[in-house]
């Protein structure tokens, strides 16, 4: 049985990767605003798109910090933020929904989340996803290693030189792998079902307009910087 080592380049990768996603966490925890009382759909979809506007600048700094993004083209940096900006968001929501809660706190998050104005048909596979993150127990670097992966996805569209956005992608998921291994002994499979959800992740991408346009309220305002990531307006 081979002895699974994480090299020193590896750790220095690592390294970076989680400062850069433990740096750039929200400002203040949505979970808690949610917890402390019931908002009306407007100001529901209000705390969503401020929520959002800063998880985008959040996570436009940690992009910028993993080795090799600013030495990609110009355009293609664009495209990979473009293409992943709503993964990113969805696979923090479920962070933030599988957080270790006070007892109950989980189901009042859930309750407050169902009713928040998004409509029926999202619920399923948005929560069936939060559920299936939460099983996992990811650290943190899982976490953070996963984020840099789905942002380092090649085939983006509009992206054009894929082989250089494959060779930054490749060592992030060696040593996901690697630490997978080393920290999931019993779970040879964990490697495989945390790239799961990533293609889970992109269903969540091809709802995404859909669910705030039909959020139940009228007049749907989004900041400049949304219009932009988000196809819509
Ligand atoms: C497009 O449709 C939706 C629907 C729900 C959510 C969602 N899922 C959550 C799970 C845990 C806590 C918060 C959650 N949220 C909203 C929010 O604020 N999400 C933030 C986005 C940036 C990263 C941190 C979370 C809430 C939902 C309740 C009403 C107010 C907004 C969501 O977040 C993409 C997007």
């Amino acid at each position: 049985k081979e002895k699974v080592k994480i090299t020193k380049e590896q750790q220095a990768l690592m390294k970076v990767v989680v400062e850069a996603y433990n740096r750039h966490q929200i400002p203040q925890d949505v979970a808690k605003k949610l917890l402390q009382e019931q908002y009306s759909e407007e100001e529901n979809f209000l705390l969503l798109t401020e929520m959002a506007t800063s998880q985008v600048q959040v996570l436009v700094e940690f992009t910028k910090n993993i080795p090799g993004f600013l030495s990609l083209n110009h355009e293609d940096q664009i495209a990979l933020l473009k293409g992943s900006a709503v993964e990113a968001m969805f696979l923090r929501s479920a962070q933030v929904f599988s957080r270790k809660m006070p007892n109950g706190h989980t189901e009042v998050l859930e309750e407050r989340i169902r009713k928040s104005g998004i409509s029926e048909e999202f619920m399923t596979p948005m929560f069936n996803f939060y559920k299936s993150i939460g099983e996992l127990h990811m650290m943190q670097e899982e976490q953070a290693l996963l984020t840099a992966i789905a942002i380092l996805t090649p085939d983006r569209p509009y992206v054009k030189d894929q082989q250089a956005v494959e060779r930054l992608q490749e060592p992030m998921l060696d040593v996901l792998r690697k630490l997978c291994v080393l920290q999931h002994p019993q779970e040879p499979q964990y490697f495989a079902r945390l790239l799961g959800r990533l293609t889970e992740l992109r269903t969540l991408n091809h709802y995404h307009a859909e669910m705030l346009t039909s959020w139940r309220m009228n007049d749907h305002k989004f900041t400049p910087l949304l219009c932009e990531i988000w196809d819509v307006e």
